[in-house]
Formats: structure tokens, C-alpha cells, sequence
């Protein structure tokens, strides 16, 4: 158990500050600050308290919001394509009202994917504990917040006691040094990093990235890097807030004002690691080292810097030898070829890795005055309403659609196959999301992760390439 007089980690300061109850066997209550919820894993949890007549314990705690299932035409309420995601997509709209929780409807323009709308609109704050039944609640964690997925059962739990039952994990830091070279963004750390640890490397740990590249980010990048926390195997991702955070933060909607500002600040400043905190487990990457990176498989872990080429399944040890063979076969891959001439055939910019204001104007950065290449579809898909107003209002809608994309409203999308935006079978999309799995995007669809800045430029050669050869070339 922590001592709390000791040096303590951040993860060792939020979740002190959180615990409400502690059994014999340390496993504890915490109190939870905010909850996020989408339509997919909370219909169940809804009902049984219906079923039971509770109520949410703290409405004001409670933020809904459609997200996965909802298509991204003008046509939100009829073109929903399957029998499923209309119930839950009906259901959570039912249960919002009823519960009298935050809600923002599909013709809400703050509506959005829910790591993206938490942030935006102040409800994600340092030092808070964050839930959602969802596996990239850890996106939250950039602010400094405990944040991590549940699952259906627990979000009754909290629905109904605003706490939740936990064990600790331990405490893991990744440290990125030095500065990141030119066409190096923040999702090529995240991939790199994966890359370097495996998809288990995090397993049992929060995992709190530090490190001058880290620090270098803004909130926007810092929230792609923690969004891939869950990817790296752990229960969540950190980073200690500074200034950076506190700038994002201020003045959004349910943010703290005032005097409640300068107190929440006073505590804020409090949340950093201990010099001699106790770490169980350290990685550290030089951001020199770090290209930018793609993956080749089926695994966030399958991550190579683009100058490489598809591995031979014999390059790597144990179980990784049958599961890279059929990754291979998945992707109509064959060892040995450049990544640089794997043609694609459609990209997807998006999702709650990639899908905020500075990805799309990353994107937009590479697309003006460029096209798709002949026979590659692509779909710009904001992460919110707001972001698309904004990017709107930057013109940058206009360079996609001049591009040749379709310009969508905010959701999931494409990032999983559960609304009518999805891959064909055989088709392969350089994606700025964060999975990769068989058939993720669509029924035998092959993904390619990458930064907004690559699949765009994925985009207009035909196959992935190297942003720091295409930036030199000029635009036609
Ligand atoms: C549908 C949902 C539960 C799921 C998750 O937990 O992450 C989804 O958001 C995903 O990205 O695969
Ligand atoms: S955008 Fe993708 S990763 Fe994020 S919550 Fe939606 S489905 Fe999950």
C-alpha cells in the first residue's frame, strides 16, 4: 500500500486522493469524477437500474453522447444500417432524458466521438478520476487524469454508487528524450513505442509518459499518445500536467472559474511525479530516433518505421513467427517489400487518435493543391461538431473536398466497422486510428496505422510513403 508521506508517483497521488473504502486485501473503492458514456455499453447498464429503481447517484457526473454507431451523412436518424445500432443508438437517447444525465444529441453540434467531447468541453480536468465504457477512455489521462475503460456491469456500478471497485496497478514510465525530428508527430512516438514494448508491455501498469518530447506536445498530441495507452497493453496513460494543460483547459465550458480556477490551479501544480517516486518498470526512446512509423500487420505492435520493409515472419521469435504469417496473409503482404510500395486504396482520416483540429490541418497542410490518386477514396471524419465547425471555418473542408474526400459529420466512423462507413473486402486504408485488428474497418478490410500527415500523403501517391520525401515535392 502507498505510503502516503513517501515520494509518491501521479498515478500514487490521484488514486490517494480518490480512495473511499480499502479492504484487507488492498483492493479499493474509488470515487469517480467523471463519467463518460456512449451508446454502445450502456443500454444494460441503464436498465438494470430501471430494472431496480435507482437512479444515476450523480446526474451532474454523467455525460452521454452517440458516438459509435451513428452514420456521418446528413442522414443521422434514417441511415443508421442495422437493427442493433438503432436500439442503442434510441436507447441512450431514451435513458439520457430519462436519467436526467448530460446529453448531446446528434443534432448537437458539441455531439462527437466522447474522448474527444470530454476534453473539449472542460468536463476532463487534471487530477480527476475519468471512466467510460470504452477502452480509449485512457485519452484523458494526457490532462493528468486516472482515466481507463470499464466494462457494461461496472458502468452500473458507477451509474448507480458514482464509485468503482479497483485494484492498483503498478507504476510504469516511459521517457521520450530529446526532440523529435521534422515529419515526426506524436502518433509515431505512440506506434513506436508500441512497436519497441508489444501490446502486453504495459500490461498490470499505468503507464505515466514523461520526457522532453512529451512535454514538447501540445494537448492534442499528448491525447493521442494516451489514447494508444490500452494498445500498449496498459490500464491507462499519464501525463503530468503544466502549463500546456492548464492553457487548454481554461475557459471551457465546465471548466472551474474564479476563485474555483485558482484553487483547482493550486492543486493542479501538486500533480507531478516525486523525483524518487518508485517506478516498476522503465522505457526509455530518444524522439531523434523515431521515424515516422506505419504498421504492417494486424497488431498496433506490427509498427515500423516507414524506411523498413515488410518482416519476414522468420525475423521474430515464439508465437510471433505463425501469428506474423497470418498477418501477412491477412494483408496480401509478401517479406521483403518496401512498406513504401504498398498501394492503397483508401484513407480514412478520423477517430479519437486523429481526429482533432490539428490533425485535420495536419492533413489539409499536405492535400492543398494536391488530389487522391486516381482510384484511392478517402473520408475526412471530425471528432466532434465543433471541430468540423472550426475546421470549417479554416477553410480546411474545402481543400479536403478540392482533394477529392468526402468531408463527414463527427463519429467513429470508419475507425470500426458498426456504421455504414466501412472498408470492402480486400480494400486497404492507410487510417489515422488506433487498431488495426482483422476486419476492424470492414469485413476483411486491411488497415494501415499511421499520422494524419502520412495517410494523407498515402493518399495522393497511391501507396504509403514517406513524409519526409513527400514534403519535398511539389504540390501540382
Ligand atoms: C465499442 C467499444 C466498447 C470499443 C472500445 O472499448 O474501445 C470501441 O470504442 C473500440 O475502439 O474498439
Ligand atoms: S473512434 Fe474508434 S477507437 Fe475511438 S471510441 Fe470510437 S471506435 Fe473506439
Amino acid at each position: 500500500m502507498t505510503n502516503t508521506a513517501a515520494a509518491r508517483t501521479l498515478y500514487d497521488k490521484i488514486w490517494d486522493a480518490h480512495v473511499v473504502d480499502r479492504s484487507e486485501d488492498g483492493t479499493c473503492l474509488l470515487y469517480i469524477d467523471r463519467h463518460l458514456v456512449h451508446e454502445v455499453t450502456s443500454p444494460q447498464a441503464f436498465e438494470g437500474l430501471r430494472m431496480t429503481g435507482r437512479k444515476v447517484h450523480a446526474p451532474e457526473r454523467t455525460i452521454a453522447v452517440p458516438d459509435h454507431n451513428v452514420p456521418t451523412t446528413w442522414d443521422r436518424q434514417n441511415g443508421i444500417d442495422n437493427e442493433e445500432s438503432r436500439i442503442q443508438v434510441d436507447a441512450l437517447d431514451k435513458n439520457a432524458r430519462e436519467f436526467g444525465v448530460h446529453y448531446y444529441p446528434v443534432n448537437d453540434i458539441r455531439q462527437g466521438i466522447v474522448h474527444i467531447v470530454g476534453p473539449e468541453q472542460g468536463w476532463t480536468l487534471p487530477g480527476m478520476t475519468v471512466v467510460c465504457g470504452d477502452s480509449h477512455t485512457a485519452t484523458h489521462g494526457a490532462f493528468g487524469a486516472l482515466a481507463h475503460g470499464i466494462g457494461t456491469s461496472e458502468v452500473e456500478h458507477v451509474l448507480a454508487t458514482q464509485t468503482l471497485i479497483q485494484k492498483k496497478s503498478k507504476n510504469m514510465k516511459v521517457e521520450i528524450t530529446g526532440r523529435l525530428a521534422p515529419g515526426v508527430t506524436a502518433k509515431d512516438i505512440v506506434l513506436a513505442i508500441i512497436g519497441h514494448t508489444g501490446t502486453a508491455g504495459g500490461t498490470g501498469y499505468v503507464i505515466e509518459y514523461s520526457g522532453e518530447a512529451i512535454r514538447n506536445l501540445s494537448m492534442e498530441g499528448r491525447m493521442t499518445i494516451c489514447n494508444m495507452a490500452i494498445e500498449g497493453g496498459a490500464r491507462a496513460g499519464l501525463i503530468a500536467p503544466d502549463e500546456t494543460t492548464f492553457e487548454y483547459v481554461k475557459g471551457r465550458a465546465h471548466a472551474p472559474k474564479g476563485a474555483q480556477w485558482e484553487a483547482a490551479l493550486t492543486w493542479w501544480r501538486t500533480l507531478y511525479s516525486d523525483d524518487d517516486a518508485h517506478w516498476d518498470k522503465v522505457v526509455t526512446l530518444r524522439a531523434e530516433d523515431i521515424a515516422p512509423t506505419v504498421t504492417w500487420g494486424t497488431s498496433p505492435e506490427d509498427a515500423l518505421p516507414i524506411t523498413a520493409d515488410v518482416p519476414a515472419p522468420d525475423s521474430f521469435t515464439g508465437g510471433k513467427v505463425e501469428a506474423a504469417r497470418r498477418a501477412l496473409d491477412y494483408m496480401g503482404l509478401t517479406a521483403g517489400t518496401p512498406l513504401t510500395q504498398i498501394a492503397i486504396d483508401a484513407v480514412f482520416i478520423g477517430s479519437c487518435t486523429n481526429g482533432r483540429i490539428e490533425d485535420l490541418r495536419a492533413a489539409a497542410d499536405v492535400l492543398r493543391g494536391r488530389k487522391l490518386a486516381d482510384g484511392v477514396r478517402g473520408m475526412v471524419v471530425p471528432g466532434s461538431g465543433l471541430v468540423r465547425a472550426q475546421a470549417e471555418e479554416e477553410g480546411l473542408d474545402q481543400i479536403f473536398k478540392d482533394a477529392g474526400f468526402e468531408w463527414r459529420l463527427a463519429g467513429c466512423s470508419m475507425c470500426l466497422g458498426m456504421n455504414p462507413d466501412q472498408l470492402a473486402p480486400g480494400e486497404r486504408c492507410a487510417a489515422t486510428s488506433n487498431r488495426n485488428f482483422e476486419g476492424r474497418q470492414g469485413y476483411k478490410g486491411r488497415t494501415h496505422l499511421m499520422s494524419p500527415a502520412m495517410a494523407a500523403a498515402a493518399g495522393v501517391t497511391g501507396h504509403l510513403v514517406d513524409i519526409r520525401d513527400f514534403a519535398a515535392a511539389p504540390a501540382v
